[in-house]
Parts: structure tokens; C-alpha cells; sequence
């Protein structure tokens, strides 16, 4: 059963909501901002249920922080994708910090004291047109569409602001079989294609370049690969993690991709190993050609925990740093055991999911290291999300 109830909005929630209180019951709703009182459209109001979810549908009492919503489409009642749009960016950068103190608060017994940063242009350009990675499915016309969260309801897209405008113009204009999903991808180089089977994403080889502090770097990628979503992100990223690597010895690249990270390493002529899960068996091509060249570079196809518990104990970490960038899940106990056991005195951690880190950081700490300072990056706005670089050092 749906139903309206009236509420006062209190502070954000971990993914895209912020919590209210009714008859006793936590409500999180979306598409409202923390002090505003609002009419949310509860969709299972169960009265045994121990919370409810639901979407704002009226705004009684307003935040000086509400906006127009840059993409009406993706407002609330909408499709997903921009959920928060109605919040001034500056306010979303301090929504994503309220996540990451009580994430830091609740699961990792230290205080979050990073901030989060906004990635170059994204203020000049009202944080959008930043993705250089979108993906749709093709509606019964062939045309690209967008689900609204929680009813499966298909959308036709009539615009996809937050994409490069490259990505947006090739979106629109795609048409496939009905159902089939609908991949573009804008390299900074400038190349642009559209796939709709994994097949043909995997045959196209990219070429992508990365500006950041000490030089630029090229790297080819297929368009199937994982890639840093938002156009600055490689350079943030490689960035961040330099700046925290310790100044010498060998570092190990846990979830290693394409090796956005790696590359960049070795040509400092450091000893660098970089696991990424296997393809056919063996190193992911992308990152066997990116580390081709670097001698003291080693590509591995591997599981990482499997790697880390049958491989690895054969080297010597003891003086190394192990960078981690594991999906949105976490690196979790076993995994985190499993580089414990290795000894070595730094860890540097690239998080896209607050709640993962926070709970990584309590699982390190339980092993003897402590945390030196985590820092955010506004890499995904009008979206909940985060990515945080983290850094421990073995006590
Ligand atoms: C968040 S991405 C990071 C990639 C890279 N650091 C970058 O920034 O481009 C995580 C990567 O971990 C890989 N991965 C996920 N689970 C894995 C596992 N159990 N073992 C090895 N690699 C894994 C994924 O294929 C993906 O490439």
C-alpha cells in the first residue's frame, strides 16, 4: 500500500536519502535535503516493516540549498541516475561529508577529517557534462531509455546532461534492438563509440591520456574495460595515489584495471605489481600492454585474495606499498587479512563506497594499522557517490 505522510527532513543517509522520523519509524526519502518539511509518497507503507522508503512529492517547507533540478527527467518521480540534482553543489559536497563522518563514526572507530574536493571544471561547468562513460537500454523503439527506480518503468531519454557532450550527442542518437543495452564511451582523446554487445566492446581498442602532476601518460584500454567515469578522474586519482605511496620500494596494485595507477608508477622506475582479475586465464590485455614497456612492472590476472594468499607470501612486502581500488563492495575481512599478512608499512586505499572503507578501516586498524588521513573526491556529481583515498601505516 502507498500512502502521504508529512514530514520534518533530517540529516542524509548513506545512498542518496536522508532520514525522517514518523510514528516512531525511520523514513528515508529521497529527493528532499536535510531541515525541509515535506509530503513523501511512501511506496510499502507495511506497518511491521522496521523502515520505510519514499520519494518527496511536495516541498512545504523549502532548504536554502534546493535548486532547480539541472535534468528534469531525473527529478523526483523521475528516472535514477541524478538523485541529487535538487541540492546547490557546494551542499552536495557537504551531504557526501556528513555521509563519510558518520560512516567514519559508526564503522571505523576514527574520525573522517578529510574534506571533499571538487574535480577540476566541475564548478565552471555546474558539475555536468562530466561523464565519459554512459549507458541506456533500448526502449521498444529502439530508442536509448532510463528506468524509474523502484517500478522498472522505462523512460525515453530526451537529454543526458551529465554526460561529455561527445557521449550525450552519440546517446540520443543510438538505436538498437529492443531490450539490447546501449554502451558509449568518449576517450579523451577524443574518439567516441557506441556498443550494444560485450563482444564488440571488447574487440575496440581505445586510446585514452592522463595529465597529472609529474607529466601525462597514454594508455590503451578496450571499451569494455573499467574506466574512471568522470573526465578528471584519472588525473585526481593518480594524483592522490602518488602523493601517498611512500617515496621508495616496490608497491603492489591490488584490482589494478587497466592500470590507471600502475603505469604511472613504474615510469617513476619503481618495482610495481598490478592484479587484476584474469581474462581468459591471463593478464587482461589492457593492462598486459600498458605495463608491456616497464621492465620492473609485472601484470597479473588473477583473483586478489587468491593472489594475495598463494603468490604474493613468495616476494617481500616489507618495505612496500599495496594501493587497493576494489568495486563498491569493499576489500572485506578475508581479503583484508590476506594483505596484513603481507607486513607492509603503508596502504594506500581508493574507496568509491564510504560505508566499505569505513568498515575496511576498523578491519586494518584490528591488524595494526593506523589510519594517516583519507581525503574525498566529488568524482560522481548530481549522484550520492564519492571516491575517498585513504592512507595506513603499519604501527
Ligand atoms: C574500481 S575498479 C579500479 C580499477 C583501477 N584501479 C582504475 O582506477 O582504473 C576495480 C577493479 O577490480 C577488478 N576486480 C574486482 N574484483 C576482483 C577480484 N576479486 N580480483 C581481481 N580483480 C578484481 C575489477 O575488474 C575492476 O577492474
Amino acid at each position: 500500500m502507498t500512502s502521504r505522510i508529512e514530514v520534518e527532513v533530517g540529516a542524509p543517509a548513506h545512498g542518496g536519502h536522508c532520514v525522517a522520523r514518523y510514528d516512531g519509524r525511520a523514513v528515508f526519502v529521497r529527493h528532499a535535503l536535510p531541515g525541509e518539511r515535506v509530503i513523501v509518497e511512501v511506496a510499502d507503507d507495511a506497518p511491521d516493516a522496521r523502515f520505510w522508503r519514499g520519494d518527496t512529492i511536495e516541498v512545504l517547507e523549502a532548504s536554502p540549498d534546493r535548486v532547480e533540478h539541472p535534468w528534469p527527467e531525473a527529478a523526483a518521480g523521475g528516472i535514477g541516475g541524478a538523485e541529487l540534482g535538487h541540492v546547490s553543489l557546494p551542499a552536495q559536497r557537504r551531504w557526501k561529508h556528513a555521509v563519510l563522518v558518520e560512516a567514519f563514526a559508526r564503522f571505523a572507530g576514527v574520525p573522517f577529517a578529510g574534506q571533499v574536493n571538487a574535480a577540476p571544471g566541475d564548478d565552471a561547468r555546474g558539475g555536468l557534462a562530466y561523464r565519459t562513460r554512459v549507458s541506456a537500454t533500448a526502449g521498444d523503439d529502439g530508442r536509448p531509455t532510463m528506468t524509474v527506480p523502484g517500478t522498472g518503468e522505462r523512460r525515453s531519454l530526451v537529454e543526458m546532461p551529465l554526460a561529455v557532450s561527445g557521449a550525450e550527442t552519440a546517446l540520443l542518437k543510438a538505436r538498437t534492438e529492443p531490450g539490447a543495452r546501449i554502451d558509449v564511451t568518449a576517450t579523451s582523446t577524443g574518439e567516441v563509440v557506441v556498443t550494444t554487445t560485450g563482444r564488440e566492446a571488447r574487440r575496440l581498442w581505445l586510446h585514452e591520456r592522463v595529465a597529472y602532476a609529474r607529466g601525462e601518460v597514454a594508455y590503451r584500454v578496450r571499451a569494455s574495460d573499467f574506466w574512471q567515469v568522470h573526465r578528471a578522474a584519472p588525473g585526481v586519482l593518480v594524483d592522490a595515489v602518488m602523493s601517498r605511496i611512500l617515496p621508495d620500494g616496490p608497491v603492489l596494485d591490488l584490482y589494478s584495471g587497466t592500470g590507471l595507477l600502475a603505469l604511472p608508477i613504474a615510469r617513476l622506475g619503481r618495482p610495481v605489481v598490478a592484479v587484476e582479475a584474469p581474462d581468459a586465464g591471463k593478464a587482461p590485455p589492457a593492462l598486459a600492454a600498458n605495463l608491456k614497456a616497464r621492465a620492473e612492472a609485472d601484470a597479473v590476472g588473477d583473483d586478489v585474495r587468491r593472489y594475495l594468499t598463494r603468490s604474493a607470501p613468495a616476494r617481500e612486502w616489507d618495505a612496500a606499498t599495496i594501493v587497493l581500488d576494489p568495486p563498491r563492495s569493499g576489500a572485506k575481512a578475508r581479503t583484508i587479512d590476506a594483505i596484513a599478512a603481507l607486513g607492509a608499512p603503508r596502504i594506500v586505499y581508493v574507496a568509491c563506497d564510504p560505508v566499505a572503507l569505513a568498515r575496511d578501516t576498523a578491519l586494518l586498524r584490528s591488524h595494526g594499522y593506523d589510519l594517516r588521513e583519507a581525503d574525498a573526491f566529488d568524482l560522481f556529481p548530481m549522484t550520492h557517490h564519492v571516491e575517498t583515498v585513504a592512507s595506513f601505516d603499519l604501527r
